[in-house]
């Protein structure tokens, strides 16, 4: 990745409201390039509507928010990958065409470059030998892989993903946060990740942001650790989680 010293992600006086309903209020935050930054906040903080803003599924806010430099309401903003808590597949296409799905406009599925591209994506989520399948042959976490896949068809500079583990068993759900860091790893992509999961924020990231109350505002941005792997039990770790859990008032 060559880094133009840009942060990857920023936000600038970001405030949100649906109606009378203000979701987000003056948020300002800054994720560097090869940054991985969770989110973490109470049920209707405003966790997902950041992620959606930031997809550029939002162009109704005040403030500025950007990807690369660029303002997430223009025109070529947006080199991001968006994973959900649902896969949301397509369950009458096989797991190679669902990736292809992600490919950016105007690429031809049919054509060798991309048949390679989804080929190598395949491998690269660890589901060798399950191209051909169904949707509904695969366990959660597989279909979860085949999402993550998807967003990274596009080749974006940054993930977003938004409780991505949640609707997963505590194991396979451990097997997908390593899989997720053996993707970042090189650090070729910026995550944000929106979690209800104080010890899988800090498990798995740089920073933590906690979002209060409502609308959502940015109580503390809480420093873990560059250093990986990780002892989930490591002192450190627990001492980032009680301070994350004081900041939300548990
Ligand atoms: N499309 C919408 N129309 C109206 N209100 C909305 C819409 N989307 C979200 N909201 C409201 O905005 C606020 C923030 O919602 P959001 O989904 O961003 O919170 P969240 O922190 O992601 O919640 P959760 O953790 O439960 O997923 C909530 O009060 C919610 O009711």
């Amino acid at each position: 990745m060559s880094s133009t010293g840009e942060p990857a992600v920023s936000v600038d006086g970001l405030s949100k409201a649906y109606g009378d309903t203000v979701a987000l209020r003056d948020i300002d935050l800054s994720v560097a390039e090869g940054e991985f930054l969770s989110v973490v906040g109470h049920s209707g903080c405003g966790k997902s509507t950041l992620l959606r803003v930031l997809a550029g599924l939002e162009a109704d806010f005040d403030g500025g928010a950007a990807v690369d430099g660029v303002d997430v309401r223009g025109e070529h903003a947006g080199n991001v990958g968006m994973v959900f808590q649902e896969p949301r597949l397509l369950p009458w296409l096989s797991v190679r065409e669902n990736i292809a799905v992600g490919l950016p406009d105007g690429t031809n599925p049919a054509s060798e470059q991309a048949q390679a591209r989804v080929d190598e994506l395949v491998s690269r989520v660890g589901l060798d030998g399950f191209g051909d399948a169904r949707p509904s042959e695969l366990s959660g976490g597989m279909a979860q892989r085949v999402s993550l896949a998807r967003g990274l068809a596009y080749d974006p500079t940054v993930m977003l993903l938004d409780e991505p583990f949640s609707a997963l068993d505590a194991l396979t759900k451990r097997e997908q946060q390593e899989f997720l860091l053996d993707i970042w790893h090189d650090r070729e992509i910026t995550v944000v990740l929106v979690t209800h999961d104080i010890e899988e924020a800090v498990y798995l990231s740089d920073r933590v942001a906690v979002i209060g109350g409502q609308p959502g505002t940015v109580e503390e941005v809480v420093d873990v650790e560059r250093e990986r792997p990780r002892d989930r039990s490591a002192e450190r770790l627990v001492d980032r989680r009680e301070r994350i859990e004081r900041a939300l008032g548990l």
